[in-house]
């Protein structure tokens, strides 16, 4: 019994420089991993958090808004951009997608048109030598997902209605192209 206690520290005083390394190694790499996993932790608390901060503040704008026009608070005024504050190129850089590649053409088409008689520029079909396009007569207004494209599919199956083919954002993007513009590239269908 006491040579196999023996035998045992033995092992042990030999190989406890081996097993300490080992048990340094794996505390460091423990350290480690929490250290990262923590950070990880804090920096989504911190985006859910700022996420959070942005909501109340939206939602804090926008029920000062209301107050501001139900006359609650009337000493609380509604910062609004104006329209103007973006310049062309920024209008244009919001432009996303396909969407860009067609304001763009309806941007040449637009100075070509200019510059030419309608009925010389290669945009224009023999309808348009008209001398203008009637501007709308009613807008839709929503919010993205509100489900604005499906009210515009339903509202166009009326026979006596002309749509416009895709949703125009003159109001949020291409205010600063002017009335002219908005009445002229209207996107409205043939009937348009
Ligand atoms: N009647 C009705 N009931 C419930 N949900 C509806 C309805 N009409 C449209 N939708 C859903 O609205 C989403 C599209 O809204 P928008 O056309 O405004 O989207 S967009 O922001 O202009 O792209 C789109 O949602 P998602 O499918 O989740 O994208 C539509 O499925």
């Amino acid at each position: 019994m006491s040579v196999k206690m023996h035998h045992a520290s033995t092992m042990c005083w030999r190989y406890h420089r081996k097993i300490t390394a080992t048990i340094i190694v794996f505390s460091a790499l423990y350290f480690f991993v929490s250290i990262t996993l923590t950070k990880k932790n804090l920096s989504n608390e911190g985006v859910q958090g700022s996420n959070l901060e942005t909501f109340h503040e939206r939602k804090g704008v926008r029920e000062r808004g209301e107050e501001h026009h139900q006359g609650k608070n009337p000493s609380r005024k509604i910062h609004r951009i104006p329209h103007n504050a973006l310049p062309a190129e920024g209008i244009k850089g919001l432009a996303k997608g396909a969407q860009r590649g067609q304001v763009k053409q309806k941007e040449e088409e637009f100075s070509s048109s200019s510059t030419s008689s309608s009925a010389d520029s290669p945009g224009h079909k023999q309808s348009d030598a008209k001398p203008s396009k009637k501007f709308p007569q009613a807008i839709i207004i929503g919010v993205k997902k509100g489900g604005t494209r499906a009210l515009l599919k339903f509202i166009s199956l009326h026979p006596d209605v002309a749509a416009a083919k895709q949703e125009m954002h003159f109001f949020d993007r291409y205010y600063d192209k002017g009335l002219e513009w908005y009445r002229w590239s209207a996107w409205l269908d043939e009937h348009g």
